[in-house]
């Protein structure tokens, strides 16, 4: 899924910019601390922008950019909030720098520019002191021989944004500016303008944590500083230290799980006893709802590797189930199944307040691509189930290509009727059910009013969910 790598080598004028050693920096013996973190910010980001490469990829424990692996566990947190926070406020970061510059930077200053934004992440968003950050910045300029000539630019220009930072995020509050314009535009088609800049805006915020839980909801909001939801997910605004020190993770009491994640696993009706398959399984978030709910369970996925991870995840969790590592479209089990779940594999872009990178990594050809393999997935889905059983179909994406209009075309199938989602399905959440008896989440549902106008404790990912049954 991921593409690992590194950054590409942009010239400048000093250096052809085909030679490999262009995109080589000087790594002093000796750095100062901090700058190997800025450094290797400054490269993810231009991985992220420049190559499209997924940062989950880039910032993976084990197959992580090796700049990003030589660092330590706490630089390497800062190099995740430093990203999160350019990405999420790019277009305010952008305009803020080009209005404070004589002249516009030169067409192959990618590099710099990469540091730039760094640097304003930093100053702008990021609890940290502002001279270190331009200190460290300028420090970055001089160690690569394509920003060199830009060290006192740079060191100009930041100090000119960290003295006025009030007043350049005062004026530059328009979160459509903070994504892709095609991104913006598809988001607006299918939301209308006003949800559109809500939703928008609500990318700007980390996401609070939700778990499912084994037990009472709210006994576990109680436990780990948190409130339960109506659906009986309990949402935490932030934890302190890893999540595996809370209370009952050993235990494998919960997971963590966005409360519109956990909502397809509830669409299947009563499972217990029955065979059930979840048909794109890994990393078993649901595979463990429909555990829990006391089906005979069956994980599939196309990746052996995630279906480790899927087995790790349930092992702690106590449940046991059968794994099959597949392409699902050559599947076919000797005996159907009672129902099943399809979490598609989709353009994650319901995500992109956990994953910032997502609208700079996806184009409108992906959502197209992943829209036509969904509705072939969900067509074979079909095959799969017993004559009056339940298909659910759902997945993380924000794009009606992706959601309500696979569904639309899966009610064409001769195989499957509709079978509506209704207010028992989403207790306190039937404000998502849409017309058509789909569910639709955004990030802008769960609005802030009811968090106490507090949007890092608000929101939901964006999902579609439909549900069928095979017709008799
Ligand atoms: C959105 S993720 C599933 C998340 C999972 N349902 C959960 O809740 O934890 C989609 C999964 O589909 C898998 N996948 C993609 N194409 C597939 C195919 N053709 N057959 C089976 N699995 C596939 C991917 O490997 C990925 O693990």
């Amino acid at each position: 899924m991921n593409d690992k790598k590194p950054a590409p080598g942009r010239g400048n004028n000093n250096r052809p910019a085909n030679k490999k050693t262009s995109s080589k920096v000087a790594q002093p013996a000796a750095m100062r601390p901090g700058l190997a973190a800025r450094l290797c910010a400054a490269r993810l980001l231009g991985a992220v922008i420049e190559k499209k490469t997924s940062l989950d990829g880039l910032t993976d424990s084990s197959h992580g950019h090796p700049q990003y692996l030589a660092l330590e566990m706490r630089d390497r947190a800062l190099v995740r909030a430093i990203l999160g926070a350019a990405l999420r406020n790019r277009g305010t970061i952008e305009r803020a720098i080009n209005k404070r510059l004589e002249r516009p930077l030169p067409d192959n200053a990618v590099a710099l520019k990469h540091l730039l934004h760094v640097a304003v992440a930093q100053i702008f968003y990021l609890n940290l002191p502002d001279h270190s950050a331009v200190d460290l910045a300028v420090e970055a300029a001089n160690a690569d021989p394509r920003n060199r000539k830009f060290a006192g630019l740079t060191n100009a220009l930041l100090r000119r944004l960290s003295r006025n930072k009030e007043r350049a995020l005062a004026h530059t509050l328009q979160p459509e500016t903070n994504v892709p314009e095609w991104f913006a535009k598809s988001i607006e088609q299918a939301y209308g303008a006003e949800k559109a800049r809500q939703i928008l805006t609500m990318h700007g915020f980390e996401p609070p944590i939700d778990f499912t839980v084994k037990g009472n909801p709210q006994e576990w909001a109680e436990r780990l500083g948190g409130m339960a939801l109506p659906n009986g997910s309990v949402r935490v605004k932030t934890i302190e230290g890893s999540l595996t020190d809370l209370p009952g993770f050993a235990e494998g009491e919960w997971w963590v799980q966005d409360v519109a994640a956990s909502l397809p696993a509830r669409l299947m009706g009563n499972i217990k006893g029955k065979r059930v398959a979840d048909l794109c399984a890994a990393p078993g978030g649901k595979t463990a709802q429909l555990a829990l709910q006391g089906a005979d369970v069956t994980a599939l996925d196309l990746s052996e590797n995630r279906l480790k991870r899927l087995n790790a995840n349930l092992e702690r969790l106590g449940f046991n189930v059968k794994t099959v590592a597949t392409n699902l479209l050559d599947f076919r089990p000797d005996e159907l199944f009672d129902a099943v779940l399809l979490d598609a594999p989709c353009s994650s872009t319901g995500t992109v307040r956990r994953h910032p990178d997502v609208p700079w990594t996806k184009s409108p050809q992906d959502i197209e691509k992943l829209a036509a393999l969904q509705a072939k997935l969900l067509d074979h889905a079909a095959t799969l189930v017993k004559p009056g059983g339940i298909i659910v179909f759902s997945n993380c994406s924000l794009h009606p290509a992706e959601g309500e209009e696979v569904a639309r075309k899966a009610l064409q199938n001769p195989l499957l009727e509709a079978c509506p989602i209704t207010q028992a399905d989403c207790p306190g959440l039937d404000d998502l059910i849409t017309e058509e008896g789909f569910l639709r989440s955004t990030p802008a549902d769960y609005p802030a009013e009811k968090f106490g106008h507090d949007p890092e404790l608000a929101g939901m990912d964006g999902f579609f969910a439909a549900r069928f049954k095979r017709k008799a």
